[in-house]
């Protein structure tokens, strides 16, 4: 159950009120999540039922926000289906509850799909490509905080608990993103604002068609290849051997060309960015796993995964 911090009726009566949003009617914890408190909470405005989520965030603070959020408000603005967090009269979208950093966003219609198929793919596809040129003049500025410089801080940390075998990978793997990121071809990527983190349980489905795309809390300036990476090692790969679906990836990226076609630099790299997202979860799950923090990550993701889809990755490009 992710409700790690309490939140009372009153209080939450309280705060739609303040933004405007009607009259709290129903109210429930939401089980899914590992990292913050969200509730899913029904207003009555008007007549209408409406529907929102309230969030307090157990590890982002005040200053880290207002990137997410303000580019949540600067995607919904343009028509992306992404949640929009609300404002209150002043026009402030960052909110306190019980001491903690708080947001009340729009709840999205349908569900997950966790077994997707090409037509779901070429959905994410071509959302993904309109959320980069979407967020293209999106003012504010923040590193991926799960990039490079963070995953040379992390791999001595996870190395004394990893297997022979796979410190070399990790340290072989590391060495070769450090070499690209030196490299002219890889400065030249378009970059910009990118979700980072667009898994099968960030997005949503209502009737087979892509509903809602969430969770932007790792959300960070990064290339657009890097993204296209994460999302196509998710969705189109054999779960089980974190090998590729050569239809499903066929589908996602001719419908993200469809709407932004790959510079050839792009084409050439995309197998090599592919890696980099492996090794990104990789690294995150492997120190999650040997480093849990409190009140975070009740149940960490299986590392070996991501060692499974890094070393499918290699495989590839050297085949
Ligand atoms: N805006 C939203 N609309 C609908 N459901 C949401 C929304 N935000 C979160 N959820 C639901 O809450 C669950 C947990 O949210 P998530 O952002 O993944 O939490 P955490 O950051 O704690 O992992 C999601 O799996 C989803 O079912
Ligand atoms: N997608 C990541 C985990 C990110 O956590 P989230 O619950 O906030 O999406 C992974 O699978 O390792």
């Amino acid at each position: 159950m992710a409700v790690f911090t309490e939140v009372s009726r009153d209080e939450a009566a309280a705060l739609m009120q303040r933004l405007g949003l009607g009259q709290l009617v129903a109210m429930a914890g939401c089980a899914g999540g590992i990292e913050n408190t969200n509730y899913f909470v029904s207003t009555l405005r008007d007549g209408t039922r409406h529907e929102w989520v309230l969030t307090l965030f157990e590890r982002l603070t005040h200053a880290q926000l207002p990137f997410y959020l303000y580019l949540m408000q600067h995607l919904a603005a343009k028509g992306i289906p992404v949640p929009d967090p609300q404002a209150d009269g002043d026009g402030a979208i960052l909110h306190t509850v019980r001491g903690k950093p708080a947001a009340v966003v729009n709840r999205l219609r349908g569900a997950s799909v966790l077994d997707p198929g090409p037509q779901h793919c070429a959905q994410v596809g071509a959302m993904l490509a309109r959320m980069h040129l979407a967020a293209r003049d999106y003012p504010r500025q923040q590193p991926n905080l799960r990039g490079l410089a963070w995953w040379n801080e992390t791999v001595p940390v996870v190395l004394p608990y990893l297997q022979p075998e796979q410190a070399e990978l990790l340290r072989d793997e590391l060495a070769y993103q450090n070499a690209l990121a030196g490299t002219d071809a890889y400065r030249r990527l378009p970059a910009g604002p990118v979700h980072a983190d667009l898994f099968r349980d960030n997005v949503m489905f209502e009737d087979g068609r892509l509903s809602g795309v969430f969770d932007f809390y790792f959300a960070g300036c990064d290339t657009w290849l890097f993204d296209l990476g994460v999302a196509l090692n998710d969705w189109c790969i054999d779960l089980a051997s974190g090998h590729d679906d050569p239809e499903r990836v066929a589908a996602l990226l001719q419908a993200y060309e469809s709407v932004r076609p790959l510079q050839a630099d792009e084409t050439a790299l995309l197998p090599a960015l592919r890696r980099a997202a492996a090794l990104r979860f990789w690294i995150s799950r492997l120190w999650d796993w040997y480093l849990p923090r409190q009140a975070s990550v009740l149940k960490p993701h299986d590392p070996t995964h991501f060692e499974r889809v890094l070393r499918a990755r290699r495989q590839e490009v050297a085949a």
